[in-house]
């Protein structure tokens, strides 16, 4: 596999170092809405405890947003190069709904772990098909990120196979399957780890670097945590074209 490149230019991912106090913060943070997440969905307690614990999340909100980023902004721990992205709802460890998951290169694969929750319940006891997909998605894109390609998802392709249960660890799997030009066609599964050859979800995704003139009216407008202009504008997208 070639070093990740994306429209912003290519950079090992040792060269961008966040504050370590706001990375292992937000970290914190990000474990502690995840339990709450997970157990305000469990919980059966009595309506008036429920109502309290609200009441109380609502004043721990409220100090939260004392001060926020709106949407054109990057958080401080985040990295377009190297796509770190803190927040991502699969793999931020700064995101309460993720599981997270942390993707690695295998030989020519991509390998992610991650038990699923009672946060992404479809059918009672099993993951939400919507759940899944996303998993598929984060699990093709990095793929072809780490093969060295960027692209959004143009298409993605699902077949459910067998239901995939909560609370039980599984095992995503990734495999660049074809490039040409700006496209990369990637193949995935998700399978419980105990039983990684019996796939229950197959994804086949196309992956297309965007042209330079929609690199900018999509991300244009981004700066960086500090205010400083953001990577990703019409001069650093032309870098596109040579993925
Ligand atoms: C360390 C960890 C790393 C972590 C990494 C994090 C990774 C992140 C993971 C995140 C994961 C989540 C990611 C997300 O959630 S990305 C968010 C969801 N996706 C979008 O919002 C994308 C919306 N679509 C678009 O903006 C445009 O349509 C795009 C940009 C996709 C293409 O518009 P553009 O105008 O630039 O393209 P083109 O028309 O010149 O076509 C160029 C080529 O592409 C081929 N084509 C186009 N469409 C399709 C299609 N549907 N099927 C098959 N092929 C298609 C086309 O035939 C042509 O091929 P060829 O004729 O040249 O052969």
């Amino acid at each position: 596999m070639t070093s990740p490149a994306t429209p912003w230019g290519a950079s090992p991912p040792d060269t961008f170092s966040p504050d370590p106090e706001l990375q292992a913060a937000v970290t914190e943070l990000g474990a502690a809405v995840r339990d709450l997440l997970e157990t305000s969905v469990a919980t059966t307690v009595a309506p008036g405890e429920q109502a309290d614990v609200a009441a109380g999340v609502r004043e721990l909100t409220a100090r939260l947003a004392a001060t926020t980023r709106d949407r054109h902004t990057l958080s401080a721990l985040d990295d377009l190069p190297t796509f770190r992205r803190t927040y991502s709802p699969v793999s931020g460890v700064g995101h309460g709904f993720a599981p997270p998951v942390q993707f690695r290169r295998e030989g020519d694969t991509v390998v992610g772990e991650c038990t699923l929750g009672l946060r992404h319940e479809g059918p009672p006891a099993h993951s939400h098909g919507g759940m899944t997909a996303m998993l598929m998605d984060q699990l093709l894109g990095s793929t072809a990120f780490l093969a060295g390609r960027w692209g959004m998802t143009a298409h993605l392709g699902l077949e459910y196979r067998g239901a995939v249960p909560l609370q039980t660890p599984l095992v995503l799997v990734g495999r660049v399957a074809d490039v040409s030009g700006r496209k990369t066609v990637v193949t995935g599964t998700v399978a419980l780890a105990a039983e990684p050859d019996r796939e229950l979800v197959r994804g086949e995704g196309v992956f297309v670097s965007p042209r330079p003139e929609l690199l900018e009216r999509y991300f244009g407008d981004l700066t960086t945590a500090d205010g400083g202009r953001a990577p990703g504008h019409a001069q650093a997208a032309t870098d596109g074209s040579t993925l």
